[in-house]
């Protein structure tokens, strides 16, 4: 694949790297430099790829994804931040007929631990002595809180508990990503964790993404739906 990278930072030289070692090339890298670019001159900039890779900034997502979608170049978007403007980013797509693929965390692990989290919150629910929180923890670097994982947690947890879901945020070190779920009652607490060790299998997850979206001629997607239909097919062999 020839792979637009926007945004070079912690991520995207990750990506560029494990990219190279997977026989692909990087052929576009945009950065901060790119800021006061348009989307259509952004665009301009990306011809030629056949995927961009987004691990950038919140504020610049729209403009990436509209970039993306005029130049016709699938886009794996792994910038967190902008939940919010989802309906505006698909309508972008809708309109130009985009393919995109995005999701708060790319690792396999985070998404297997939105399952067993999706499914012990349905078990703990029934019993209203336990109460629900979320813990993250980041290394100093990172702009967002809370984390987009932890806003998907707690999007999971949502439907069974109405009341609001204390999110707590630590900022400190060089931590890769670190959350935690936890159910309190008065006798005893259920915690659940997912604790990243690096940032590689953000990576692994972004290209397999990539690999994926590169095949699709339109439509949005989230990256859980995709790690779903492995763990179907997987299924099915076993
Ligand atoms: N989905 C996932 O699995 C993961 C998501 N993330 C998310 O990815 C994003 C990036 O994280 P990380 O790599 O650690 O961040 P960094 O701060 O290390 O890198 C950000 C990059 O974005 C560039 N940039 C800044 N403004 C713009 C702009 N307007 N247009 C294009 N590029 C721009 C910066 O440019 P310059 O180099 O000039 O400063 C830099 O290269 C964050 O939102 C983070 O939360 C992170 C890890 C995993
Ligand atoms: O910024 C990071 O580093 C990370 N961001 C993602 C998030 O906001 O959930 C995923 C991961 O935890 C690392």
């Amino acid at each position: 694949m020839k792979i637009g990278l926007i945004g070079y930072g912690r991520m995207g030289r990750l990506v560029e790297a494990r990219a190279q070692a997977r026989g692909h090339q990087t052929v576009v890298i945009a950065t901060s430099r790119d800021a006061e670019r348009t989307a259509e001159e952004l665009a301009g900039r990306l011809q030629g790829c056949s995927v961009a890779v987004d691990f950038s900034v919140a504020h610049a997502v729209l403009r990436n994804i509209e970039a993306c979608a005029r130049a016709r170049v699938p886009l794996v978007e792994g910038t967190t931040g902008w939940n919010e403007r989802l309906p505006q980013a698909q309508a972008i797509l809708d309109e130009r007929g985009g393919a995109m693929v995005y999701g708060a965390n790319f690792s396999i692990g985070a998404n297997l631990f939105y399952r067993i989290v999706a499914h012990a919150a349905k078990l703990i629910a029934p019993f209203s002595d336990y109460a629900p929180f979320i813990e993250e923890a980041h290394h100093a670097g990172k702009r967002d809180a809370p984390s987009g994982t932890a806003l998907k947690l707690r999007a999971l947890l949502a439907p069974h508990w109405p009341a609001e879901i204390s999110i707590a945020a630590t900022r400190a070190g060089h931590i890769p990503g670190t959350h935690r779920v936890g159910f309190d009652s008065t006798d005893d607490q259920i915690l659940l964790q997912h604790e990243a060790r690096t940032r590689e299998g953000f990576a692994a997850g972004a290209l397999l993404a990539a690999e994926w979206i590169v095949t699709k001629q339109g439509g949005c997607y989230e990256f859980s739906e995709l790690i779903d239909r492995i763990i179907e097919e997987r299924g099915k062999r076993s």
